[in-house]
C-alpha cells in the first residue's frame, strides 16, 4: 500500500513560524535598572529546529581551569561570530525580528549567536553575568531563544551590590520556542543560572543573541 497524502495529518500550529513581537512581549522590571522580557511560544514548530541543531552544530565541550586542574563545563557550546552563517535559517529570521523590535531601545544590533546544549538535567550553568566586555560597565541586552526541554532560568540580584541579602530572585521557566531578553543593567547588577534538575529532561538548546563586544 502506498502512503496517501493526508492533509489532515498536518497541524498548522506545528509549522515553523516566528510570531510578531509587538504586543506579545511581557516586561518584568527588576531592581537596580534591570529587566527581563518574555515572549512565550515565540517560535512555533520548533521540533525540526531542535533536531537540526542537535545534528548539525559542531558542538564542543568547554574546559575550565578550577584550582590545579581542568574540568569539563557541564554543557556543550558553539559560538557564531558576527556575519557567520547560522545553523538554521529560522535563527537568522529570529535575529532580524529581534533587531526590528529592539534596535531603537538597544541603540545597536544583536550580531553574535552563542549556542549551548544542555544534554540532560545534569548539564547546567552556574551563577554568572555576561560581563566579559561591555556588559560589565554599560546597559546591554542578551536575547535567549530556547528549544527543546523545559528548564528554569534563575535570576538574582548580585550579592556584590551590597544590598540586603536574601532578596527574592526570579525563576523563569524557559520552554520550547520561548524567548527571554535580559536588559538594562541585568548583566552587571544581577546574575543568572540554569540550575541542574533531577527531573528526567531531554536536551535543551539555548540560542543567545548579543550585540558586538558582549559575552
Ligand atoms: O542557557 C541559557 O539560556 C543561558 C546561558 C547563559 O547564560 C550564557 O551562556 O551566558
Ligand atoms: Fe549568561
Amino acid at each position: 500500500m502506498t502512503a496517501a497524502y493526508q492533509p489532515s495529518m498536518f497541524d498548522l500550529d506545528d509549522e515553523l513560524s516566528l510570531a510578531p513581537l509587538t504586543g506579545r512581549v511581557v516586561r518584568h522590571e527588576l531592581s537596580l535598572g534591570a529587566w527581563v522580557d518574555e515572549c512565550r511560544g515565540w517560535l512555533a514548530g520548533s521540533d525540526e529546529v531542535l533536531d537540526t541543531l542537535l545534528r548539525d552544530v559542531p558542538w564542543r565541550a568547554e574546559r575550565r581551569q578550577m584550582y590545579d586542574r581542568d574540568v569539563d563545563v557541564p554543557r556543550l557550546l558553539c559560538w557564531y561570530s558576527e556575519r557567520s552563517a547560522l545553523p538554521h535559517p529560522v535563527l537568522q529570521q529570529a535575529l532580524d525580528l529581534l533587531n526590528e523590535h529592539y534596535a531603537a531601545e538597544l541603540g545597536e544590533p544583536f550580531v553574535t549567536a552563542g549556542l549551548c546544549l544542555y544534554r540532560d538535567g545534569r548539564d547546567s550553568v552556574a551563577w554568572h553575568g555576561d560581563r566579559i566586555g561591555r556588559g560589565n560597565s554599560a546597559d546591554t541586552m542578551v536575547a535567549i531563544l530556547s528549544v527543546g526541554s523545559d528548564r528554569v532560568l534563575a535570576l538574582r540580584e548580585r550579592p556584590e551590590t551590597g544590598r540586603a541579602p536574601g532578596r527574592p530572585g526570579l525563576r523563569l521557566p524557559v520552554g520550547h520556542g520561548d524567548l527571554v531578553v535580559m536588559g538594562g543593567s541585568c548583566q552587571r547588577t544581577w546574575d543568572h543560572a540554569i540550575p541542574k534538575t533531577a527531573k528526567p529532561v531531554g536536551p535543551r538548546v539555548s540560542i543567545q543573541f548579543r550585540p558586538a563586544g558582549v559575552a
